[in-house]
């Protein structure tokens, strides 16, 4: 019916992310609306935010109304476009509108803008918002056309002004029947009413999807424009209003304009800066550096930018490029003797996008372990400007993105971003900052130079910089939670003046620390069709640690290198006074006790549960924890004796026959022996009555094994 009748218009110069939404909200509600301004330079004035201009747009719709300007029936709909989502198809709004009885009706909103002198010329109303905002109107298309000429309008005066001035103009309102929609019975303006609006889901009878109520006023408005301040307010409503996000087909705006690359041949494929930053000392960075060369996209299409600003990552970064730089498209790197400060190096990347003529610049700083190797191609294939990959660091609701912000652009908790985080809620978001790993699309790089787009502003730190000018320029920035793509490392403990200060990681990067030091074959430990290695009787032989574990645990022995002296009188003990003594150097002394106590806890313990079944103890006690040395000119063995332990632990830290020749552990009650023991494994008997034992004599080379008596 009358759905041909309206015609609906706004202005738009090119595509943008807002554009984008503001036309798949069209879609979504069957709206077709005819674009002014298309493919022209922006003629309004000087196109900065929060300024006064636009009468241009005035100009555009009084040329496309020429033809309507008698036709009584026809009803015309007038949105901005970049910042606008419509909430509800055209029956509903001519409905709305028709029950208003104005023949022109404008949005409203709290603020008197441009000239807030005028505010004392405007009607006073009994409810809602009093002032005119020129981004939504409606009305009768003769009505609108007086309007549009009751005076002339340069290009680059105000609309906004040049609408309110014809409102106050009381015998033009009169005879216009000029109103504004006070209570945003159609019209939702953000500006100053961010509060007043709250999403709900409402079911009707084919789906739910998510509506926008006002509280204050009681109404549903019918179409939103993100004004003045409200951007960020509109991206975050955008993630679910018109369909975006429905609890039943969740993210549905995840799968416009997506992408397919499988099919694409490599030469075809876009290239790619990778550009990899080492700002702070960073645990686990080998990993972090497979995981790069792991990613699923040739390495032909990829051109490979490194900042490194820390020194001790040197030899990482090296080995990395020694090996791998040479398989990609290009290679540039900064080392932490360029002394070149982030921001700088964050431009130069940028920069070096531009020489390449990149069409992808890809940023994953050294905390982002992509364990996803399709990362990279999925973001591609997502296809939105600037889209992040949600990491976050294991078990805590930290991540690389902001949810809101507060009004200084800080950190501000939104009402999705646990969901999120926890993945309860997957999708595709439009959020205010992200950092850490993100893809932006070079197009838009290309764009704007480096006094618009850079790392560096004043008073802010790169990340943000960066996400503060995308803002300013109303570029989007996603963050997917639509897969797993990795996770973030957390390097505020991280003390690189330790020796392997990986290891003490073990409380702050579990997930990490367990992939690189627990032994593989640790869940075979629990495989109820294999039997625990029995090589003595109730001596249990089982895999706990990597050979990483135990070359690590050498290193910052040695590097401590206090080994003790071997002698009965030890200071190190409560009695002072040790009646088998070896020499070796306790858990304490390296700083390293609380790790292995919660290193007994979580892996030994259960080992202990499944092989001495009716045993708990947890968590496990221990006060005896070292690394013993063996040698044949110093200690090379250890008499029989029984341990002050219920359990004891005994792991191999070396390779008999490679490092060291003799050695092993002898159980005198039942003649037995282990000496063919396995790096990374541990033996595990009982310390007293039954298990005496001895340490057998090291020939050659040296021997070191990691011994903890538990519950004494
Ligand atoms: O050398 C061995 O394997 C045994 C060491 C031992 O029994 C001890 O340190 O208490
Ligand atoms: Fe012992």
């Amino acid at each position: 019916r009358e759905i041909d009748d309206i015609l609906v218009y706004t202005v738009a110069t090119s595509e943008t992310d807002g554009f984008q939404r503001y036309t798949r909200s069209a879609i979504e509600y069957g709206i077709k609306p005819n674009i002014l301004g298309w493919g022209e330079g922006w003629k309004g004035g000087e196109n900065i935010r929060y300024r006064p201009g636009g009468g241009w747009k005035i100009n555009l719709l009084k040329k496309a109304l020429e033809p309507y300007k008698d036709d009584k029936n026809r009803i015309v709909l007038f949105t901005d476009g970049y910042d606008v989502m419509f909430l509800s198809d055209l029956n509903t709004i001519i409905d709305a509108f028709k029950k208003t009885n104005a023949r022109v009706l404008f949005g409203a909103e709290s603020a008197c803008w441009p000239d807030p002198e005028l505010e004392k010329l405007y009607p006073v109303v009994e409810s809602g918002k009093r002032f005119l905002n020129s981004g939504l109107y409606m009305g009768y298309a003769p009505d609108v056309y007086e309007l549009l000429n009751y005076s002339p309008v340069k290009d680059t005066d105000d609309d906004q002004l040049f609408f309110t001035l014809g409102y106050l103009d009381e015998d033009l309102r009169t005879r216009l029947h000029f109103k504004l929609d006070y209570n945003s019975e159609i019209f939702q303006n953000l500006n100053g009413a961010t509060s007043e609006v709250e999403m709900f889901p409402e079911t009707n009878k084919e789906y739910t999807e998510y509506r926008l109520k006002n509280v204050v006023t009681h109404t549903q408005p019918l179409i939103v424009h993100g004004n003045g301040f409200s951007k960020t307010n509109l991206n975050a409503l955008g993630n679910y209003l018109a369909r975006a996000w429905t609890p039943e087909e969740e993210c549905r705006h995840c799968k416009w304009g997506q992408i397919d690359l499988r099919r694409t041949l490599v030469k075809d494929l876009p290239t790619v800066v990778l550009a990899l930053f080492f700002e702070m000392p960073t645990p686990f960075v080998e990993e972090y550096l497979m995981k790069i060369q792991d990613l699923e996209y040739p390495k032909e299409r990829i051109h490979l930018f490194i900042h490194n600003n820390v020194k001790y990552h040197m030899p990482h970064v090296q080995s990395f490029v020694d090996q791998f730089s040479g398989r990609y498209k290009s290679f540039k790197q900064i080392t932490p003797d360029d002394s070149i400060p982030e921001w700088t190096a964050r431009d130069l990347s940028l920069d070096y996008c531009m020489q390449k003529d990149c069409d992808f610049y890809f940023v994953v700083d050294s905390i982002a372990h992509l364990d996803n190797p399709y990362t990279l191609q999925l973001l591609i294939e997502q296809n939105r400007t600037v889209v992040a990959p949600m990491l976050v660091r294991p078990e805590k609701a930290w991540s690389n993105f902001w949810g809101a912000l507060t009004k200084d652009g800080f950190y501000a908790r939104s009402h999705d971003y646990l969901d999120i985080v926890y993945n309860k809620r997957k999708g595709l978001w439009n959020v205010p900052f992200i950092n850490t790993c993100y893809l932006v699309n070079a197009t838009m790089l290309k764009k704007y130079d480096r006094t618009q787009l850079s790392y560096n502003k004043e008073n802010f730190d790169a990340d943000m910089a960066f996400c503060s000018n995308l803002n300013e320029l109303d570029v989007f920035m996603y963050v997917s939670n639509r897969v797993d793509f990795g996770h973030l490392i957390n390097p505020e403990s991280y003390d690189v003046t330790r020796t392997a200060p990986d290891m003490y990681q073990i409380f702050d990067n579990a997930r990490d620390w367990n992939q690189r030091y627990i032994h593989p074959d640790y869940p075979e430990n629990f495989n109820p069709n294999k039997k625990t290695l029995q090589p003595c009787p109730d001596v249990y032989w089982a895999p706990i640690v990597t050979r990483r574990f135990c070359n690590d645990l050498i290193s910052m022995m040695e590097a401590f290198g206090k080994w003790s002296e071997g002698k009965n009188e030890d200071e190190r003990l409560t009695g002072g006074y040790e009646a088998v003594p070896t020499r070796d150097i306790h858990m304490n002394q390296v700083g390293w006790d609380p790790h292995w106590m919660i290193f007994l806890q979580r892996w030994v313990r259960p080992v202990q549960e499944h092989v001495f079944t009716g045993y708990f103890h947890d968590p496990p006690r221990s006060l005896m924890n070292f690394v013993v040395r063996y040698k044949p000119d110093e200690q090379p063995s250890l008499r029989p004796h029984h341990d002050s332990s219920t359990y004891t632990i005994n792991i191999a830290l070396n390779e008999v026959g490679k490092d060291y020749e003799g050695g092993g552990c002898h159980f005198l009650r039942y003649n037995c022996s282990v000496t063919d023991t396995k790096t990374g494994w541990m033996l595990i008997h009982p310390g007293r009555l039954t298990h005496y034992h001895e340490g057998l004599r090291v020939t050659k080379g040296i021997r070191y094994i990691m011994i903890s008596f538990v519950d004494p």
